[in-house]
């Protein structure tokens, strides 16, 4: 449904265009937040900021991206985090928002006028008593870029993120009650039902997903809510209709900081205060409105001034920039640190760094929450199968590519190999080798499919972590389950398929499981080799190289005995050996040890008669766990996503 859609059902926010462009929306606001929404907010302060990487064009000099910022958010205001491009707008939200993950930072930010943790600033704390509707989360940040499941519809997605965001202690209909809020504040109903879906399948619209974005922030009734561009992609209206709802937001208490590029004088003029960044320094920070403009003139006479009707967020990023550009950016910071206006700024600041140190027990218990997440792991577990593995199961793009290369494959063999172990003739055993060398082999080729589960989805995982909603374990179990899940039908029914029409001997237990197992282990393989790769295009390079060179090793190409000394460590560590020599002994086990070539038996040639094809079970199935640690500790600690 679109915005025009929305209006006709009467769902504006109080946005309404007629007004024209300039007028202050606060008295037009028809739709009212109910308590829920009701969060106290909490002063942000910034003090002396002064944040330094190491330079990317030079990786032996560092380079400040903040320099010396101060300033402060207040409860129940919007605040506007304004500049050229590169200025350091986002760098500066993502520091209050706690989230860089590189660089150094001097100064102090505070909440309440205490440091915060990690968690305590992103992490839902939990209150027990749960009161109907409290603030669980301290900050909440809505990132540029929308990071929504596509599977999902938009109240599915709201639902799965207060399932996972809000207490357990809390009951469903608490819970679905806070979502229906959500859908009426935010103007969702007529697109509730509809998929959120991905840049290929459409879904709803920019403006809807932005609404979303903001839902799903909200879910916690967050106390400081951040939000980096949200009205990048937008067209006018709906840029307006979103920022409505904002402004709404802050006028019932909760602290708002934006940072915004090109508003329309519409929403320029929900903005309370404004800051303004020109090369990492604050060359004006105070109220929005005609005392910024004012500012402005009076600080830089030889600048055309406004002119009637003209765009004034536009007049005065446009004035910075070409400042800037004649190398006076130095100049409009040490105009603004010798201003009256900074002066009364950090005054207030000071004023407010001493009063905020009274907290009351609220926020002491907001401020002091060390955990990562607010639900135990078998929630969270629970949570991720409800909502994602059951949309998966029922997904034929998600089934397709796990379900067809292995009927494709067990087809092809059993045409090929039509009864083949049946004739244990010496000039035959080379056949009955090369099936079930196949068959070890395509599982784990076959793990190339797994890689964009983990690939393609790294920015939703990497905010959803950020967001406190689940733990890595707890992602990567449910992950690797419901691959599980399906592998285990593939398998049941794709080993019965080749065990019996290629006539093969020994355990059909044996056979199966060691498919299993090899899919399995090629499952945690893959999710690895894409937890360490930075993109898709390393990931489908190095899974291949991997898998190709184990197939030197097996033992099937080149005899165990055959292979040089100094290469024999690798052949240890292959597990397709394990699983190829488990299928072999159970073929040839007994009186199935057959004469082959140079007068040795099968399993001689290959040096396998002294194997136990359980114990190589088990061998392959440690390679399985080993896997397994790896995909956990590359998606623990390896960061592709810096900031
Ligand atoms: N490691 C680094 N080395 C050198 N410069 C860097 C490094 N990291 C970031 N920068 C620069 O820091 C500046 C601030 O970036 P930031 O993303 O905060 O800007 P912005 O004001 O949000 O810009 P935009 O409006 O375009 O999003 C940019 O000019 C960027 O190129």
């Amino acid at each position: 449904m679109d915005a025009d859609a929305d209006v006709e059902k009467g769902h504006t926010n109080g946005y309404n265009p007629s007004e024209g462009g300039h007028s202050r929306p606060g008295k037009s606001m028809s739709k009212a937040l109910s308590k829920a929404f009701l969060s106290a907010g909490m002063v942000v302060s910034v003090k002396n900021v002064t944040y330094t990487v190491i330079n990317s064009q030079n990786k032996k000099e560092s380079i400040s991206l903040l320099k010396d910022v101060g300033g402060y958010i207040l409860p129940g205001e919007m605040t506007a985090l304004m500049g050229p491009s590169g200025s350091g707008k986002t760098t500066l939200l993502d520091l209050l928002a706690g989230r860089k993950t590189v660089g150094h930072m001097d100064g102090q930010i505070a909440f309440a006028g205490n440091k915060p943790t990690p968690q305590a600033c992103l992490y839902a704390p939990h209150l027990s008593p749960a009161p109907e509707f409290c603030p669980y989360a301290t900050a909440c940040y809505v990132e540029q870029f929308d990071t929504l499941l596509g599977t999902l519809t938009v109240e599915e997605m709201l639902m799965y993120t207060a399932e996972l965001k809000r207490p357990i202690s809390q009951s469903h209909d608490v819970k679905k009650a806070a979502v229906e809020e959500l859908i009426d504040v935010l103007a969702l109903e007529g697109c509730r039902n509809v998929l959120i879906g991905s840049a290929l399948s459409k879904g709803i619209s920019g403006g809807q997903a932005k609404r979303v974005n903001i839902g799903i922030a909200l879910v916690t009734n967050p106390r400081v809510l951040f939000l980096d561009e949200p009205t990048s992609g937008l067209d006018s209206y709906t840029s307006n209709e979103v920022m409505t709802v904002v402004k709404q937001l802050a006028s019932h208490g909760i602290t708002v900081c934006a940072t915004i590029h090109s508003p329309t004088p519409y929403c320029f003029n929900l903005f309370d205060r404004l800051m303004l960044l020109l090369r990492g320094s604050v060359v004006y920070f105070g109220p929005n409105g005609k005392l910024a403009i004012e500012y402005f003139h009076t600080r830089c006479p030889s600048i055309a001034g406004i002119k009637e009707g003209e765009n004034e967020a536009e007049w005065i990023v446009d004035l910075t920039t070409q400042a800037d550009r004649q190398g006076r950016s130095v100049d409009f910071a040490a105009a603004f640190a010798g201003s009256e206006l900074k002066a009364a700024a950090d005054k207030e600041l000071e004023q407010l760094l001493v009063e905020a140190e009274e907290m009351d027990e609220a926020t002491e218990k907001d401020m002091a929450v060390k955990r990562e997440t607010v639900t135990p792991f078998w929630w969270a577990l629970k949570t991720l199968f409800k909502y994602r593995t059951a949309k998966n199961y029922r997904s034929p793009d998600y089934l397709g590519p796990r379900v067809a290369d292995k009927l494709i494959f067990s087809l092809i063999i059993f045409t090929l190999y039509w009864k083949v172990g049946k004739n244990m003739n010496p000039d035959n055993i080379t056949n009955i080798a090369a099936v079930l060398f196949m068959w070890v082999c395509l599982p784990a080729f076959g793990a190339a499919s797994y890689v964009p589960a983990i690939v393609l989805e790294r920015p939703l995982f990497v905010r959803e972590r950020n967001d406190g909603l689940y733990r890595v374990i707890t992602y990567l179990v449910a992950k690797i389950l419901e691959e599980l899940g399906i592998a285990l039908i593939n398998s049941i029914v794709f080993a019965n398929l080749v065990f019996w029409t290629v006539a093969l001997k020994g355990s059909f237990a044996i056979f199966w499981l060691i498919y299993f197992v090899t899919l399995s282990t090629g499952i945690v393989l893959a999710y690895t080799v894409a937890a360490l790769s930075p993109n898709m295009d390393v990931a489908n390079a190095a899974l291949p190289t991997y898998v190709v060179s184990l197939l030197f090793f097996s033992g099937f190409l080149v005899r165990f005995d055959a292979i040089p000394n100094y290469w024999k460590w690798y052949s240890y560590i292959d597990f397709l050996k394990y699983a190829w020599g488990a299928l072999m002994k159970n073929q040839f086990n007994g009186d199935r040890n057959v004469q082959f070539v140079e007068g040795t038996t099968v399993l001689d040639y290959y040096g396998l008669a002294g194997i136990n094809p359980w114990v190589w079970l088990v061998i392959e199935a440690c390679f399985f766990i080993t896997f397994f640690g790896f995909a956990f500790l590359a998606l623990s600690y390896v960061r592709h996503v810096k900031r």
